[in-house]
């Protein structure tokens, strides 16, 4: 069942659009509010209602009573008693007719009287026989009416009638209870019909009463409120109401239903223009949520709904705060990534976000002279049993680094190296490609760790061209060489001019990396929050979307709970596999599983630090593990590497005197290394890392064993990082040709990790870009 956190339409408070109200920092996902509808009356304040199990009439009144009870909530409809004033109008019209020529003809002699009498016979006929009619055909079964007014840009008026009956036993069927619903949905004082239309739903009277005949109110509210809760959530289109019931033959659990479903379609069709262009977004994550950003930005006239199948917005973008206790006292609280966790002041795309979000006040930088900008480790066994080595930063450090062997040669010589591209190759691997320039044992020391560092993957099936377009560039510059390359400059221009990023640019010069005081979720949180204040955008969690087709010309998107919506446009932020599961055969995109994805564990560490004790890591970035000589292998550790967040991230834990109090780093495995179980136990992290920290170049803890970790917790993050294989580039163009030209006719957009790049900067950016050809859409 779709369950949403959107807010009521058009809640701005919010907003924190500079110019548009506060600049407050985003608070955390469960600040969000939740509809009135959702708040089901406890059990203890309800009364027991108990029906004879054997008497349909008695179950189909204790429906009927709670339908009413459930409807005439004050925040949702206030009853029309019309149909009942009608009645006991005629009815009272009748009793005084009858009464009144009773009286007359009391009165009045018998012959003198007739006429008079016969009239007020033939009155009470009239009437009674109104009264029967009356309620046989214009009540019917009628349970309920209401009315209600909301505002949402206009007044909108609301009728609904609600009508049960019972569908008697059917070959193996119980006794049903079938509700009709129509409603009828007006502006301007009525003059305008905004939408009209009816709707049902049946259930078994046994989905509801126990064997002692005890209705379950909050089941039976839970059917009959489903698409209420639509008025805080989400529209799925706004054009054909009818989209959204139970698809035929499907199930959505436990009951048939929703009942009401039409009706909660046109509660936000209402509210938002039935004739605006609908936008489906598919994927809540970081590109989703840029794209969606963007889009309503942009489409200002058009509906933008999001759909994400897990209830947490973000994708792996995953800030959590953790209390943390420490052995000697105190307790800290201490911001975990499990996710991306640093990002560049290059990625125009995200300045633009901290700009427009208004979250300036919330970032945390790193000056490019601390440690943990220009301190980086990796841990090669080759050159060292067991410990990490720093990676040069300087002709100094190299001159005397254990490394030097590995490198001097290698980046010295090759300038001197001559072309060796192989003519008419349009691609190759990342490990070809540096193997060809700096050599094999370069390219696996250096590359392959790396590769590690951003892809989670084998360099030897990277693609160069699209992981690192400017290294390829470089050598065509250079005539061969990337060395001499890299000293060309490039000609392709860096202008800030297509992006609204304020002075965000100046606030950040000079520092390598940036964050947030409450991690990378700030931009995920401050997004959804800033949607969720725009009316023309629906953000739809719990919903998994499991068919995009084109029926008759117009795309049709189906979701795992059966319900249907028909936008006019589509951006998938899915990963690729993902959307290629959604589309059927005849409409699927080339390369859509062409590559494979890396799984990442990352483990987070908090050690607690005892008095006087030296820190348990060197001051740094973290260290990054390359591929061993022997390739990936399940013998070894699979640590792909860790970074050391206090380092750079400390700022984030509270409150300031704990910083020093306790260290927290992360530890990533898996990758191309073949992990298993036994892999991520937390003895066999602790060992590998003890042994990597307690043996490093600069002389280590002295030794000693790391001391136990105040907190250890572990995600595993499955398919979370696309490796673009050689050819990448290329097929991602024939991709989008069969989009703009095959049947989709521009209309779908696809976007994310899995098309352009893979960091944070990348996907905004394509959630900046997604769609540009859209215009007019409708
Ligand atoms: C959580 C694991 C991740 C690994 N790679 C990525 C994630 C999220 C994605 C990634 N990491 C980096 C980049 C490049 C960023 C850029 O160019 O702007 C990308 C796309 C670099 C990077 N790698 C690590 C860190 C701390 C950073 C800085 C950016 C960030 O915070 O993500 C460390 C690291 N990441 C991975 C491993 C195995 C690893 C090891 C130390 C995998």
């Amino acid at each position: 069942m779709a369950r949403s956190k959107k807010t009521e339409n058009g809640r701005s408070d919010a907003s924190p659009i500079p110019g548009r109200g506060s600049s407050t920092s985003p608070s955390p996902d469960t600040d969000r509010p939740v509809g009135p509808l959702s708040v089901v009356v406890p059990a203890e304040e309800r009364e027991e209602v108990k029906v004879n199990n054997a008497n349909v009439t008695e179950l189909k009144n204790a429906c009927d009573d709670a339908v009413k009870r459930y409807l005439s909530r004050p925040e949702l409809f206030k009853q029309i008693y019309l149909h009942t004033d009608v009645r006991l109008g005629l009815g009272w019209a009748s009793v005084f007719v009858a009464a009144g020529t009773a009286f007359y003809g009391y009165k009045v002699e018998f012959e003198q009287s007739k006429p008079v009498v016969w009239a007020g016979l033939i009155l009470y006929i009239i009437l009674t026989t109104i009264q029967t009619l009356y309620a046989y055909f214009v009540e019917g079964d009628t349970v309920y009416s209401g009315k209600r007014k909301t505002f949402s840009r206009r007044i909108v008026s609301e009728r609904i009638n609600l009508s049960s009956h019972t569908q008697p036993v059917k070959g193996s069927k119980q006794p049903a209870y079938e509700v009709a619903v129509t409603y009828v949905r007006s502006s301007s004082g009525g003059k305008s019909l905004l939408a009209k239309g009816k709707t049902h739903g049946v259930a078994e009277y046994s989905a509801f009463f126990d064997a002692q005949g005890i209705m379950d109110q909050e089941k039976f509210e839970r059917w009959i409120r489903f698409p209420f809760k639509g008025t805080f959530a989400p529209p799925i289109t706004v054009r054909d109401p009818q989209d959204l019931g139970a698809t035929p033959g499907k199930q959505v659990p436990e009951l048939q239903g929703p009942v009401l479903s039409a009706l909660f379609a046109q509660q936000v069709a209402t509210s938002l223009d039935m004739q605006r262009p609908h936008i489906a977004i598919l994927g809540g994550g970081l590109t989703g949520l840029s794209s969606a950003f963007h889009l309503s930005r942009r489409h200002p006239e058009a509906l933008i709904s999001v759909f994400e199948k897990q209830t947490r917005l973000g994708g792996w973008v995953h800030s959590e705060r953790a209390e943390v206790k420490h052995p000697e006292g105190g307790t800290a609280n201490i911001l975990l990534e499990s996710g991306p966790r640093t990002l560049r002041p290059n990625a125009k795309s995200v300045l633009e976000l901290v700009n427009l979000l208004g979250l300036k006040d919330s970032v945390i930088t790193t000056p490019k002279t601390s440690p943990a900008a220009k301190n980086r480790y990796l841990q090669i066994p080759e050159v060292q049993a067991q410990g990490i080595v720093p990676l040069p930063s300087s002709i100094p450090s190299l001159l005397s680094s254990p490394l030097r062997s590995q490198l001097l040669p290698n980046v010295l010589s090759e300038p001197f190296k001559g072309r060796n591209r192989p003519a008419g190759i349009e691609d190759e691997s990342f490990d070809d490609f540096m193997s060809r320039r700096f050599g094999a044992s370069f390219a696996r020391m250096f590359g392959s760790a790396l590769v590690h560092g951003i892809y989670a993957a084998d360099s030897r099936k990277l693609s160069i061209r699209a992981a690192f377009p400017s290294l390829w560039e470089a050598e065509e510059r250079g005539r061969g060489s990337v060395v001499r390359g890299m000293l060309v400059p490039s000609k392709a221009s860096s202008s800030l001019d297509d992006y609204d990023t304020g002075d965000v640019p100046e606030m950040m010069s000079g520092a390598p990396v940036f964050s947030f005081k409450d991690g990378m979720s700030t931009i995920t949180n401050s997004l959804v929050r800033y949607l969720e204040g725009q009316p023309n955008v629906r953000i739809i969690t719990d919903t998994r979307v499991e068919l995009l087709d084109l029926v008759e010309g117009r795309i049709q998107l189906q979701t795992a709970d059966g319900r249907t919506a028909h936008p006019d446009a589509v951006a998938s932020a899915l990963p690729l596999p993902v959307l290629h599961s959604v589309l059927p055969t005849h409409l699927s995109l080339p390369h859509l599983t062409a590559n494979p994805q890396s799984s990442v564990t990352v483990i987070n560490l908090v050690f607690p630090l005892t008095k006087g004790q030296p820190s348990i890591h060197p001051p740094g970035f973290g260290y990054l593990v390359p591929r061993s000589s022997s390739g990936y292998s399940e013998e070894g550790p699979g640590i792909l590497g860790t970074v050391f967040d206090s380092s750079s991230l400390s700022a984030q834990d509270l409150p300031e005197d704990s910083r020093s109090r306790f260290v927290k780093l992360t530890v990533m495995l898996g990758g191309p290394h073949p992990i298993t179980e036994r892999h991520t136990t937390l003895d066999n992290v602790l060992k590998h890392l003890n042994a990597h920290l307690n043996s490093r170049v600069d002389g280590g803890t002295g030794g000693l064993a790391l001391p136990k970790p105040a907190l250890a917790r572990t995600r595993h993050h499955v398919a979370c990082i696309p490796t673009p294989t050689p050819g990448h580039p290329q097929r991602i163009e024939e991709m989008k040709e069969a989009l703009s030209k095959g049947p989709w006719q521009g209309r779908l957009d696809v976007v994310g990790a899995g098309v352009r790049g893979v960091s944070v900067g990348d996907c905004v950016e394509s959630g900046k870009r997604v769609g540009s050809h859209w215009s007019g859409l409708g």
